[in-house]
């Protein structure tokens, strides 16, 4: 549905994703996995068109564009103190697709209060985003990216700062995204969340280090070949297959 073949992605001088060829399937929810400064969410923004190739491309399937695609970024990157509710960044995901002078109809309302209430931040609805807690922007996050409607989830670290309770409730919705037919690909540190729910696995560490199925790919090999080069040291790992 939408990929990328031979990717080759530099910040300057700097190598940061080397020959990268993946593909993210309809209906499939996706985990990208590696250590720090891996080049995970360099793939997820070469795939939104954010960062330039330098060498291949990002690929979609016919019938599917970079429009389709609905962005989480890391809620870190974003700027907290916009004076805005939680209502309006939700109904942002209409709006991009209304354009600024459209005004929401009530279709889009009803999207948004949909989307509000299936990640449980409906009632903070009228809450400045400054006031809210990691988890509940993280949430309001999702509710933006629910509305939007897009058949192309692309999440940037999605589990950071949500506690474990709620992490198992987002993770139960995206699988729900991926089985009624859209592609759901996050980034993510956590590998047990990501053996849990996500059927595909794609391990980075400066390129593809394996890109399969959580059996295929969750093996000790490819677990010491992805983080054995990161900042904190090697895996822990027993030489046999960690499945
Ligand atoms: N805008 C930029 N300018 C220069 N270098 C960058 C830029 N963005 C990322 N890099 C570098 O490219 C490499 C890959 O970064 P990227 O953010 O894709 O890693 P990541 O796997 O998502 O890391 P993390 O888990 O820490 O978020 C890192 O070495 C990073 O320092």
């Amino acid at each position: 549905m939408l990929g990328v073949e031979n990717l080759t992605v530099r910040y300057g001088p700097h190598v940061a994703l080397r020959g990268a060829t993946v593909r993210f399937e309809a209906g499939s929810f996706s985990a990208i996995i590696g250590p720090n400064g891996a080049g995970k969410s360099t793939l997820l923004r070469a795939l939104v068109g954010l960062v330039p190739a330098a060498e291949g491309r990002a690929v979609f399937d016919p019938g599917h564009s970079p429009d389709c695609i609905s962005y989480v970024p890391q809620q870190q990157t974003l700027d907290w103190a916009f004076p805005v509710t939680v209502w309006d960044v939700a109904m942002m995901g209409r709006t991009g697709r209304l354009g600024w002078l459209h005004f929401p109809s009530r279709k889009d309302r009803v999207i948004v209060e949909d989307a509000l209430r299936e990640t449980g931040v409906y009632e903070l609805r009228g809450r400045h985003i400054g006031a809210l807690s990691g988890g509940q922007r993280q949430r309001v996050l999702l509710a933006r990216m629910l509305a939007r409607q897009g058949h192309l989830l692309l999440l940037d670290e999605p589990l950071t700062g949500v506690d474990p309770v709620t992490q198992e409730g987002l993770m139960a919705l995206l699988r729900a995204q991926a089985d009624k037919g859209r592609a759901v690909v996050m980034v993510t540190h956590d590998l047990e969340q990501a053996k849990k729910w996500c059927d595909h696995l794609v391990l980075v560490n400066g390129r593809v280090i394996a890109d399969g199925t959580p059996a295929e790919v969750y093996t000790a090999a490819n677990i010491e070949a992805t983080f054995s080069t990161s900042l904190l040291g090697p895996a822990h790992t027993s030489g046999s297959e960690v499945v």
